[in-house]
């Protein structure tokens, strides 16, 4: 069997994207971001060279501390085999998470586990590729009772057991085939955040608007969070651009306190945000819930900084969020936003995946889909981001049609980057950096 292949080497990169010049992506709490990806690839010894790719997305500065994290892991992978890994999807993810002198930097947290994601995601798209299936209809392939096996249960069973999702995901088998028909025809819907950044002009923003309704959106994000009287007035200038019919979402970043987010949102209900994302605190398990109760019927989200599993299973227990943000690699990788995906069908909460962020497009559209096909089996009140950046250094970037995203074809988990990009782009010996190292050398000159 062509599993039976050996990792036998990885090469990791520090890529780094300057968007920070154009401010795309940018919000109240990140101005200046340069979307950057810690970038592996897995080397192997199949015949045809088939290579696991796999990213953990940061904003720039600290890339380099994944890169390290990333190295630090590596000695788990390298000279295993591939089946040694997929026969238990589980057991590999509970290893990589348990090695114990590494786990004291998180547990299961911080720059150590976005390394984790990188790494477990790149072992997926090779599985992917050497199975060659994109990871949804991989997934989807799969039975009940081999989706229960990728997840480690560890700290959830009291919220949902083994024996619970398997029934859950049995429920949803026979009619696996026809929700693929669906996706296949029309896609998954998607929302734009592209006109919303803050560092945007008002004429960029509207002119943004004005691109999204025609290409099909119906559902459009916005920040806000920088001062409240300017917050107003962006969000009017984006109501008069799109109407009442679009569906508008606000994200404040973590920038208010509890009480700050509650008193901010009494002023800006008046634009009928469908949600509100990231309030506070990423970890205020207890101030979201109080947020959220005194902002019904707006809907509190979050996620994008929600650090595992066990966060975002007291988030669904104490009626925190109403709609969970999984994020691609800021928790542990595939195998751990499936144990996401599956609470949140139990606890009845709409996932809309956050992306944008390079490579994050690519990543979570095979999320979503295998959540409709085999977890919740729904599309109903679920989203995905969608931004208009970087797409092009992918090999197979995501295809947006009538505000959806349409299934992805090629194999693999859509994460391959250009050998180009990956060549132009490294941080700080690629040709774009060493460009900007001698401008900024002139100017300070
Ligand atoms: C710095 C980043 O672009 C964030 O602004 C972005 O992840 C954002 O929160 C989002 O929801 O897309
Ligand atoms: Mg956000």
């Amino acid at each position: 069997m062509s599993n039976s292949i050996t990792i036998v080497d990885i090469l990791i990169k520090d890529i780094r994207f300057p968007t920070s010049k154009s401010l795309d992506g940018s919000d109240a709490m990140n101005p200046d971001p340069d979307y950057s990806a810690a970038y592996v690839i897995l080397k192997t010894d199949h015949p045809s060279n088939i290579e696991g790719h796999g990213l953990t997305f940061t904003i720039g500065r600290g890339n380099e501390l994944c890169v390290a994290a990333i190295q630090s892991l590596s000695h788990l992978i390298v000279g295993k085999k591939l089946n040694e890994f997929t026969s238990n999807m589980g057991a590999f993810w509970k290893m990589i998470t348990g090695d114990s002198q590494l786990r004291w930097l998180g547990p299961e947290k911080g720059v150590i586990h976005l390394a984790t994601g990188a790494i477990v995601n790149a072992v997926w798209d090779l599985y992917a590729k050497v199975e060659e299936k994109p990871l949804w209809k991989l997934l989807a392939d799969m039975t009940s009772e081999e989706l229960v096996k990728c997840i480690d249960f560890t700290y959830i069973t009291d919220a949902i057991t083994p024996e619970e999702a398997l029934i859950l995901l049995q429920q949803n088998e026979a009619t696996k085939k026809d929700r693929i028909d669906v996706l296949l025809e029309k896609g998954y819907p998607a929302y734009t955040t592209s006109a919303g950044w803050l560092g945007y002009s008002d004429n960029k923003m509207r002119r943004l608007c004005q691109e999204a309704k025609v290409e099909g959106f119906k559902h459009m994000k916005i920040k806000v969070g920088s001062d409240l009287e300017d917050d107003m007035r962006r969000a009017a200038i984006i109501r008069e651009e799109i109407g009442d019919d679009i569906q508008l979402m606000m994200d404040a970043n973590q920038k208010w306190d509890v009480n700050e987010a509650i008193i901010n949102m009494e002023s800006l209900k008046k634009f009928n945000p469908y949600w509100i994302e990231e309030p506070t605190s990423p970890d205020d398990v207890l101030g979201h819930a109080k947020i959220a109760k005194a902002v019904a019927p707006i809907k509190v989200a979050t996620g994008e900084h929600c650090q595992n599993r066990v966060v975002f299973k007291q988030l669904m227990q104490a009626g925190a969020i109403e709609i969970c943000q999984i994020d691609s690699c800021r928790v542990g990788g595939v195998n751990e936003v499936l144990a996401i995906l599956l609470m949140a069908a139990k606890f009845k909460i709409p996932v809309c995946p956050h992306a944008g962020g390079v490579g994050l497009c690519e990543y979570v559209q095979h999320l979503s889909m295998i959540d409709y096909i085999a977890i919740s089996g729904s599309m109903e009140h679920r989203i995905i981001e969608y931004v208009d950046h970087l797409h092009e250094h992918f090999l197979d970037p995501v295809v947006i049609k009538d505000g959806a995203y349409m299934p992805p074809k090629l194999p693999g988990y859509s994460i391959t980057m250009k050998k180009q990009s990956l060549i132009d782009y490294e941080f700080p010996k690629g040709k774009v950096w060493q460009e900007i190292q001698k401008e900024e050398s002139l100017i300070s000159k």
